[in-house]
């Protein structure tokens, strides 16, 4: 399902004194099937635009198109349950969205509310539970009793029980610790990667958009203003300085390397397991020529 926000402005309390634009001009386009980071500072309007993903907000300006459905500016859309269903969002710290007795019931809430069979509820939740790596015992244990990390992950069960076609994840691992953080990072990719999942990731987290997303969008004072590939965006150290960003570590330390080399290398990295061949290729090469 392609994403496309068109000239996308978005004001909040619109028309009172106290009016707040949040998006100015946004526009937008995520490929079904596409790993899209979108970074900025707090307050650029990254929240904000990732509620215009589900229509939980709708433009003041502009038009979103999800899927084939288009929610312009000013305009009532029938029904936006098909895309509600089809959009999941992981919030931040989607843990204090649980509120069932049981694990499993908390599982089962949103399926079962978009019209899924209880067997077939309960067969997504008792999987998706193996899927991330929750002992099966918790399905019956009240969400409350989890240690942090528990409940964060039986949150996202609950999303990924809709079996959406995109899923929003916005600062996923916030609060996590190191080791938390690249496991449920890594699952996300495992997903994207196994079920085609197209994936939204708001991130102020330069070194995640690195390692896992296929496109980049900037956000900064509710404007987008840079998107396209990883490697443009982050080998374009001076643009990225204007909105007072930093490039992912391993673009820096590519760079040191370089200086200590004295010539670049062939191609940026943006992982550090790509930066770590491209230099073994160089010192082979250095070797070679010895
Ligand atoms: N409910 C609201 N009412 C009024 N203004 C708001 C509201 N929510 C957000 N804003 C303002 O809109 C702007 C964009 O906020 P938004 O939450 O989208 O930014 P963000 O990039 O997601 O920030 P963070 O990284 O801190 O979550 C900010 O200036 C914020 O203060």
């Amino acid at each position: 399902m392609d994403i496309k926000l068109q000239q996308v402005g978005y004001a909040y309390a619109k028309d009172t004194p106290f009016e707040k634009r949040a998006l100015v001009d946004v526009n937008l386009h995520i490929p079904s099937g596409s790993y899209h980071a979108i970074i900025g500072h707090t307050g650029s309007g990254k929240s904000t635009l990732l509620q215009h993903l589900n229509a939980l907000l709708k433009p003041s300006e502009g038009t979103v198109i999800i899927g084939d459905l288009a929610i312009q500016a000013g305009k009532k859309v029938k029904n936006l349950k098909p895309v509600r269903q089809k959009i999941g969002i992981v919030f931040q710290f989607p843990e204090h969205q649980l509120f069932d007795e049981t694990v499993l019931k908390d599982i089962m809430f949103g399926p079962l509310n978009f019209g899924v069979s209880k067997e077939e509820a309960e067969k997504r939740a008792r999987v998706l539970v193996e899927q991330l790596g929750l002992p099966e015992d918790v399905l019956h244990k009240s969400p409350f009793d989890l240690s942090g990390g528990q409940m964060r992950r039986v949150a996202i069960a609950g999303v990924l029980a809709m079996e959406p076609s995109v899923l929003v994840l916005d600062e996923p691992t916030a609060g996590l610790d190191p080791r938390g953080r690249l496991e449920i990072m890594d699952l996300f990719h495992k997903l994207h990667v196994d079920k085609g999942l197209t994936t939204i990731l708001v991130t102020h987290s330069m070194e995640d958009a690195a390692r896992y997303a296929d496109r980049v969008a900037i956000m900064h004072e509710g404007q987008c203003v840079l998107s396209g590939d990883p490697i443009d965006i982050f080998g374009n150290e001076e643009r990225l300085a204007e909105f007072r960003l930093a490039a992912p570590r391993v673009v820096r330390f590519q760079r040191e390397f370089e200086a200590l080399l004295g010539y670049p290398l062939p191609k940026l990295c943006v992982t550090e397991e790509q930066l770590a061949e491209e230099i073994a290729r160089v010192v082979q090469g250095e070797r070679e020529s010895i």
